[in-house]
Formats: structure tokens, C-alpha cells, sequence
């Protein structure tokens, strides 16, 4: 039997899945390093950097130029600027990836029950999700500072699946990196990734996961041929 044969929800990831931001974190990033006198870095640098959440991103953009020292030095400094940065540009940069509204309608037609849960901190989401009209989707949405844990750990994933009040077995994660596959994993949930998203550089035929779906619309027609719920 499929593992997604049972499933009667679906997770899905928000940067690499859903939107490509990698254009607003550019602009949010450079405005940040401009502040304290380092050069611009390209989109291809910090697509390999997002996925970890603001801290992780952060540190690694200043790791580019500063020992481990000096960034700690300036992190808070830095943290600063960059959220003031990203708050005045979110979403103006950002488009959806093809089919994404058709698969979130068609996931949703099916009867599952959609959440959002992405490392990007709630603050950044909500608008974010509101301005590109995804927020009707979603019963519930989870930041990366929301709970005290983010993915990869399963956390997050485990505590939609109690909002939802099902087994993980029937919740299904739907994203494009390897964190989304591992707290899947660890939390017991099926998972598929995408291959268009952010992957920390690593190809997503190397990220253990159920499938590989080209789209969300994919995703959900993946899901209606497998699933034996009516
Ligand atoms: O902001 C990040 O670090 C990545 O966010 P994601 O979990 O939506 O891919
Ligand atoms: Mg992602």
C-alpha cells in the first residue's frame, strides 16, 4: 500500500516551494551588508545559504567575509538591519512558482487540510503569505521562531499534526530541502520534495523522500491517485 494512502493533510514549506524569495532576501541581504560596509553578494550565493532560518542565514552571509569572531561581534548588529531591510521589501521581489495556487485549490478540493510551516520567522509570513494571496489556504501556520525548535526538527510538523488531531502517518510534508524531508522523517510523516527550490546546493534526487513532484498541482494528483480516503 502507498504511503500516502491514508493521507487527509498536507504541510507545506513556504520558501522554495511555494515563492521564490531568493530576489527579496538579494535585496534584504545587500541592504544589510551596505550598512556595514560589505560588498553586494549575488542570488546564486544566497540560494545556497536559505533554508535554515534568519540566524543560520545571517551567520553565513557574514561568515563570507568574517571570522566566527567578528560575526558574533556584529550578529545582533546585523539581525537588526536585515529584518528592517526584508519587512520594507517583503514579497515586492518574490513570485510564485508555476501552479502553486492550482495545486493549493486542488489539494484543498480533495478534502485535505492544508498548514504552512517554513523557517522564515512569523513576522516575515503572514504578510507575506496575505500580500501573495496564499493565506486563505492555510488553517494553520507556523514560523520558524513560532515554536521553540524549527526544522529539521520535527516539531513544527508534529505539532500540526496534534492542531489536526491525526496520526503523522496521514499528514503528508511538501517542500524542497533536505529539512523538510528530515523533520518529516524524524516526525513520521510521508514526504515529497520538489526539485525547483533551494537545496542548500545539494541535488533533491540526493534528499530521501516518497517522491519527487515537478509541481503542487503534481503533488495533488499524486495524492488523489494513491489515497484510498474518499
Ligand atoms: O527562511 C528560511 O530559512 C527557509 O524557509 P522555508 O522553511 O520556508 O524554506
Ligand atoms: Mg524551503
Amino acid at each position: 500500500m502507498s504511503v500516502l494512502a491514508g493521507v487527509r493533510a498536507a504541510i507545506i514549506d513556504l520558501d522554495g516551494t511555494m515563492l521564490d524569495t531568493i530576489p527579496d532576501f538579494h535585496v534584504a541581504i545587500n541592504g544589510m551588508r551596505a550598512e556595514l560596509d560589505l560588498q553586494p553578494i549575488s542570488q546564486q550565493q544566497i540560494a545556497l545559504m536559505v533554508g535554515k532560518g534568519s540566524e543560520n542565514l545571517i551567520r553565513s552571509v557574514l561568515g563570507l567575509d568574517w571570522d566566527a569572531d567578528r560575526v558574533e561581534a556584529h550578529f545582533a548588529q546585523a539581525m537588526d538591519a536585515y529584518q528592517r531591510h526584508y519587512l520594507s521589501i517583503n514579497g515586492q521581489y518574490s513570485t510564485l512558482f508555476p501552479q502553486v495556487e492550482q495545486g493549493l485549490a486542488a489539494l484543498q478540493a480533495q478534502g485535505l487540510r492544508l498548514a504552512c510551516v517554513t523557517n522564515k520567522p512569523i513576522s516575515f509570513t503572514t504578510p507575506l503569505l496575505k500580500l501573495k494571496g496564499l493565506d486563505r489556504y492555510f488553517e494553520v501556520v507556523y514560523g520558524g521562531d513560532s515554536l521553540p525548535r524549527k526544522k529539521p526538527d520535527p516539531l513544527p510538523l508534529q505539532t500540526v499534526c496534534a492542531d489536526f488531531g491525526l496520526q503523522p502517518s496521514q499528514v503528508v510534508a511538501i517542500g524542497d530541502s533536505s529539512n523538510d524531508a528530515q523533520a518529516a522523517r524524524a516526525a513520521g510523516c510521508p514526504v515529497l520534495t520538489v526539485p525547483y527550490g533551494y537545496n542548500h546546493g545539494e541535488s533533491i534526487h540526493d534528499t530521501d523522500s516518497d517522491g519527487i513532484v515537478d509541481t503542487l498541482l503534481e503533488a495533488a494528483s499524486l495524492i488523489r491517485s494513491q489515497t484510498t480516503i474518499s
